[in-house]
């Protein structure tokens, strides 16, 4: 048995995501305390894009977990950046949530039936292109920033038709009633990660590494690994047009990844949209050859194309 101190984020989602976490490892037999810690990205309401920096969201957590502040941080996999920090391990990835991503729109509307000069909200430039690739030239796109509620009582308030978001964080929240349409994951490529959370400790903690095992799911690992291999080879950060998406072929038991990618330009006009599949063993060398393959198309030209 061990005591663990918890960090989060202080935003409901983040909160909710830790108390699964520490549930779980409670049921193992550990005792819990969870401490918040305030990140860059709470805190600064501008647009991400302008905060520039990548992993706004989880330097203070790391911070916290470098100082001995906590044991155990609570992240969401996909606000995570690729590259390793020293001292720390990824000693977890627990069975994901739905990876899609979903339509909040007012009277129930799909995004077909939205009418003409609708305003749709969205924060991500990967969505933003995604959308725009969708067949609809007379939509608004507002750039929101801003926690779940907050985006999703914008439609409520009248301000916007329909906001963009993940499937996974209306779930957490017991709000996944007001989802309106869920988007194909091929059609609306998910972020790497999306869905799913990252359990972070000190490397040097060997007795916390071993209680967060417990919460591993190797096929979510599998999933996520080639997703961010994806992301990583075609040099991106997390705020890049484009999306990642891994899946276990065969149902729970199958022992094969198909993975789907795509890089667009913001504006939509342009973009690559590639697939493989491979054993769950070869996650990462499959994402690293989907990313060579993605290069190949003209990836990185596509990327730099942002009009921001
Ligand atoms: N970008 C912020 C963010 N980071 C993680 C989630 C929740 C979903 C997840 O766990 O992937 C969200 C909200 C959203 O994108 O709608």
């Amino acid at each position: 048995m061990t005591h663990l101190r918890i960090g989060t984020r202080r935003s409901t989602l983040a909160v909710v995501q830790t108390r699964i976490i520490a549930t779980a490892l409670e049921r193992a037999g550990h005792t819990c305390e969870l401490v918040e810690v305030t990140t860059e990205g709470d805190r600064n309401r501008s647009s991400l894009a302008k905060i520039g920096g990548q992993g706004v969201f989880v330097g203070a957590l790391r911070d916290a977990l470098l100082e001995e502040r906590v044991d155990v941080a609570v992240h969401s996999l996909k606000d995570l950046p690729t590259g390793s920090v020293a001292g720390l391990t990824l000693a977890a990835v627990p069975p994901r949530e739905d990876p899609r991503d979903v339509l909040v729109a007012r009277d129930g509307l799909t995004f077909a039936a939205l009418p003409e000069g609708a305003r749709v909200g969205t924060g991500s430039s990967r969505r933003l292109a995604q959308l725009r690739q969708l067949g609809k030239d007379d939509l608004e796109f507002i750039e929101i920033r801003g926690n779940v509620d907050t985006r999703i009582a914008k439609v409520r308030d009248g301000e916007l038709d329909a906001v963009v978001l993940a499937h996974a964080g209306l779930t957490r929240l017991g709000r996944q009633g007001e989802i309106t349409e869920t988007f194909g994951p091929t059609e609306l490529v998910p972020a790497p990660g999306q869905g799913a959370l990252a359990i972070e400790c000190r490397t040097a903690d060997e007795g916390v590494v071993r209680a967060l095992a417990g919460l591993e799911d190797p096929r979510t690992r599998a999933a996520v690994t080639a997703e961010r291999a994806v992301l990583a080879g075609i040099g991106a950060g997390c705020s890049a047009p484009m999306g990642a998406f891994a899946d276990t072929i065969g149902g729970a038991d199958g022992n094969d990844l198909s993975l789907h990618a795509v890089v667009a330009t913001v504006d939509g006009s342009t973009s690559v949209r590639l697939s493989t599949s491979g054993p769950l063993g070869e996650a990462e060398e499959l994402g690293r050859q989907l990313a060579t393959a993605l290069l190949a198309e003209g990836a990185s030209r596509l990327i730099e194309e942002r009009v921001t």
